[in-house]
């Protein structure tokens, strides 16, 4: 990847070592290296890089210090630890490459990687959205938005990575500070203004946006989720709050729907605006009504203090989509569109297609494949979806392996609560033992069926694998008037068993299984 860009002149390794504070070895001729980019792994180096060898949770990146020589690094940054490796092992690419030692390389990679880049993200406008659910929605709601003012948009998150036409599948929602810095400057030369991007709390937490300060960030609401990684729910909230400090960005939108929202409201260390829907938008500063809703759109009003309104359509179900919308119109307010400006430009309202975002797939049985994977998410997804069902609700789930445990038995209890026909199925079971997650979240939906049974509601309890099965057993069973949401896993083409990646497709089974049906059959799953 190309780092001279408009800016000119690459970067030395010595304007490097003296712009952060670093010793240049003595012996070595570094004085005359220039870099080209920055890779954190040997798999993406190339010609000219310097090799951040940082400690893993496996391994420590100076393992790969001799296939990141290889593959072209003219020099290595990395800690004492890494130090010591070098030494003790890859004598070849010791003695030919210079080692630069920080106490902690990941605190600076970000710095390091924007300033070899020649700081690409001052030369675009940049968004950053974070939160549990939503992160991917309103970034291409906002794409959406700032395309449609004429804008030339960049997009960044879960599913790929867009610039201009060209998209990528997408590894890490957030990817790494070294890749992040390189699209960016790819995204300047391709003449992009505007860079949409999701930020997750790991990426706040692994420094990933470091080098970045976002002139529009927000937030969409906290749930519990990630808990593994961050241990807790305030060590969780306060990763997410670290993106509403200047470090990070300039200004800041935050939805106040939920407790969170308005704990970060009060604290963040930025401007911001408030949006917030029914009781939280009277003391907001934009305030959401939602004049009509039908089975695939909602049409709504977002009200500023000052009087100044907009009313607009959002053609994605659920409630919570009014609010993602709401979220990308005062990002894009706040970047200094106007409300009349927007309306101009989207005399249809919000179209947006969110792969794999409550896509709607099939119909008679309607087929909606969602990426509702915690709790929260599904139980907001199965009750917007339960309004506009004439018949049955089926949702077709199960629980990721090796990670947050707790929430398995609790999307068991909340699939009871909202849908009618449940069929457990398996996730990305990853090394573990998918039935042993399956029986963990059946034990939760087995727990949940007596106080249903006692409303009244009549709930089919089914466990039925593989995924792929037990999609088109569902869709097989499912009546014309039936809804049937697939969740978990979205646009994800990948289910990985043991170690080993399957293709499974949800979009892709039911079509399959919508072709096989017979019209007037059905059948237990
Ligand atoms: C917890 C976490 O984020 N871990 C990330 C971290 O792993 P690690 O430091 O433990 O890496 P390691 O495997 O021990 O390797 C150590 C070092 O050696 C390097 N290496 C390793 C192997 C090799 O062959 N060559 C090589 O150079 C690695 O790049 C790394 O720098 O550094 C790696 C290198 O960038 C990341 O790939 C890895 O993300 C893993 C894949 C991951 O799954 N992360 C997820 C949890 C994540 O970040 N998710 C969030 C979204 C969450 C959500 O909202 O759903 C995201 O932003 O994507
Ligand atoms: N504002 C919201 N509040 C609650 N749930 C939401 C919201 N927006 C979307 N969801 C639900 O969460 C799921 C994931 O949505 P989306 O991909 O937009 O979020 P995300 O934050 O990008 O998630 P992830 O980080 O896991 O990729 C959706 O499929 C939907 O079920």
């Amino acid at each position: 990847m190309s780092t001279t860009g408009e800016a000119g002149r690459p970067r030395t390794l010595a304007a490097l070592a003296d712009a952060f504070g670093l010793t240049l070895p003595a012996t070595s001729d570094a004085a005359g290296i220039t870099l080209t980019g920055v890779s954190l792994d040997n798999r993406t180096t190339a010609d000219g890089y310097l090799f951040a060898a940082l400690p893993g949770a496996r391994v420590h990146g100076a393992a790969f210090v001799a296939p990141a020589v290889e593959a072209g690094a003219v020099a290595v940054l990395t800690d004492a630890a890494g130090a010591a490796l070098i030494a003790d092992g890859a004598e070849v690419a010791r003695t030919r490459v210079p080692v630069l030692v920080a106490d902690d390389p990941r605190l600076i990679l970000g710095d390091v990687s924007a300033w070899v880049h020649h700081e690409p993200a001052e030369k675009v406008r940049t968004f950053g959205v974070t939160g549990t659910n939503g992160k991917t929605t309103t970034t291409y709601l906002l794409e959406e938005i700032l395309s449609s003012l004429g804008g030339r948009t960049g997009l960044i998150g879960t599913v790929e990575l867009k610039v201009g036409p060209d998209r990528t599948p997408a590894r890490l929602t957030t990817p790494e500070a070294p890749q992040l810095h390189a699209l960016l400057t790819e995204m300047v030369a391709a003449d992009v203004d505007a860079v949409i991007m999701e930020v997750s709390s790991h990426a706040l937490a692994l420094h990933r946006v470091d080098g970045v300060v976002f002139d529009v960030v927000a937030f969409t609401n906290l749930t519990e989720d990630h808990l593994d990684f961050h241990g807790g729910i305030d060590h969780y909230f306060a990763t997410k709050a670290s993106l509403f400090t200047p470090a990070h960005a300039r200004r800041g939108v935050v939805l106040v729907d939920d407790a969170w929202g308005r704990r970060l409201a009060e604290q963040a260390g930025i401007d911001i605006v408030t949006v917030g829907t029914g009781a939280a938008g009277r003391d907001a500063d934009w305030m959401i009504v939602i004049n009509h809703t039908a089975a695939d759109h909602t049409d709504f009003t977002i009200t500023h203090s000052s009087g100044r309104s907009l009313s607009t359509t959002v053609h994605l179900p659920g409630r919570f989509n009014v609010a993602n919308a709401a979220v990308a119109l005062v990002m894009a307010i706040e970047s200094g569109t106007t409300p009349a400006e927007l309306n101009h430009a989207l005399p249809h309202g919000l179209r947006a297609v969110v792969p794999g975002r409550m896509e709607l797939v099939a119909n008679r049985p309607r087929c909606i494949v969602d990426f509702a994977h915690n709790a929260d998410a599904l139980r907001l997804a199965l009750a917007a979806l339960r309004p506009s069902t004439k018949g049955r609700l089926f949702v077709v789930f199960g629980a990721t392996g090796e990670r947050d445990r707790g929430k398995r038995a609790v999307m068991g209890r909340v699939a009871v609560e909202h849908a009618d026909v449940v069929v457990i199925t398996d996730d990305d079971p990853h090394d573990e033992e998918a039935s042993a997650i399956r029986a963990e979240v059946m034990a939760g939906a087995l727990r949940a069926l007596p106080a249903a049974q006692r409303t009244g509601r009549a709930v089919d309890l089914f466990e039925v694998a593989p995924r792929r099965t037990a999609i088109h057993r569902a869709i097989r069973f499912a009546g014309p008037a039936d809804t049937v949401l697939i969740a978990g896993r979205g646009h994800e083409t990948l289910q990985e068993i043991a170690g080993v990646e399957y293709h499974l497709d949800d979009r892709e089974e039911v079509r399959t299984a919508m072709s096989e049906r017979s019209p007037q059959r059905t059948e237990e799953p």
